[in-house]
């Protein structure tokens, strides 16, 4: 690959006209499947959910530290949840609906929320605990205001571009329960953006979503590195997020 072609890469085209449609024709063809929303690396979601539901679970459950001394109380309750770009279900099914009483999904390409809808989460449907299977994009995804206490948003923020993640994450803050939380879930370049033209998808640093996360007024309460993930892909990391104006209405 030449220089300029590898430049090229690191430069997302925000301003490409099919941005959003490049994404939903490249997932339209992978299969409805765990493998298929995992990219070929079905084999992670146990150790992936397993993270997840530690990293979370002190503030569902508090925090206990030595000889069994409470350190923090529960900080959200165990309600309510919105799982973000949520593919066939994999996350609300393997970690979400394993805390939570009840969750709605957000997804954009019609045949995975089928999928879901229809088959994965046919039986947790039927139970009632699952609120809404919502098709859409997160570009404009509108949360119903002050509903829930966790939003998750898993491998998915690569597909927003910059701006309309800020604006992603303000509509969330407002669908959050005054305590609540929204958690982020992604791969992290070890510098700059890297751009993939195939799905019109970015991988950002760490730097560049923490510069994201203040420009939408969030603080970050606690971020984690996922262990145990392929060597060859990206490293993943793990972000607790709240309301910066949760802060003030404490003081
Ligand atoms: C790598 S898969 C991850 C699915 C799920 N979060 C998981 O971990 O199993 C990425 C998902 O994001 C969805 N997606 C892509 N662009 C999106 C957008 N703009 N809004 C919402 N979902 C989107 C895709 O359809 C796909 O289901």
């Amino acid at each position: 690959m030449s220089e300029e072609n590898s430049k090229d890469k690191e430069t997302p085209d925000f301003q490409k006209e099919d941005w959003y449609t490049d994404a939903l024709e490249y997932w339209s063809e992978k299969p409805a499947t765990i493998d298929g929303v995992l990219g070929g690396y079905g084999e992670i979601d146990e150790i992936d959910v397993e993270g997840s539901r530690l990293f979370i679970s002190e503030y569902i459950y508090g925090k206990k530290g030595a000889r069994n001394r409470i350190i923090s109380s529960p900080r959200i309750s165990d309600e309510y949840a919105c799982d973000c770009g949520a593919g066939i279900g994999r996350v609300t099914k393997h970690f979400l609906l394993r805390i939570f009483k009840k969750v709605d999904l957000v997804e954009y390409t019609p045949k995975f929320i089928k999928q879901a809808e229809n088959d994965f989460l046919k039986k947790e449907k039927e139970e009632g605990r699952i609120g809404e299977f919502i098709c859409s994009g997160l570009q404009e995804f509108m949360p119903k205001e002050g509903k829930y206490d966790l939003i998750w948003c898993q491998w998915v923020l690569g597909h927003l571009k910059d701006d309309d993640l800020i604006k992603f994450f303000e509509r969330c803050k407002k669908g959050l329960k005054p305590k609540g939380l929204i958690g982020v879930k992604e791969n992290v370049s070890v510098i700059g953006y890297q751009f993939d033209e195939t799905d019109s998808s970015v991988t950002r640093s760490d730097e560049i979503y923490k510069k994201i996360f203040q420009k939408s007024g969030l603080k970050i309460v606690k971020e984690e590195i996922q262990h145990g993930m392929p060597e060859e892909l990206f490293e993943v990391k793990m972000y607790a997020l709240e309301n910066v104006d949760n802060q003030n209405q404490e003081k």
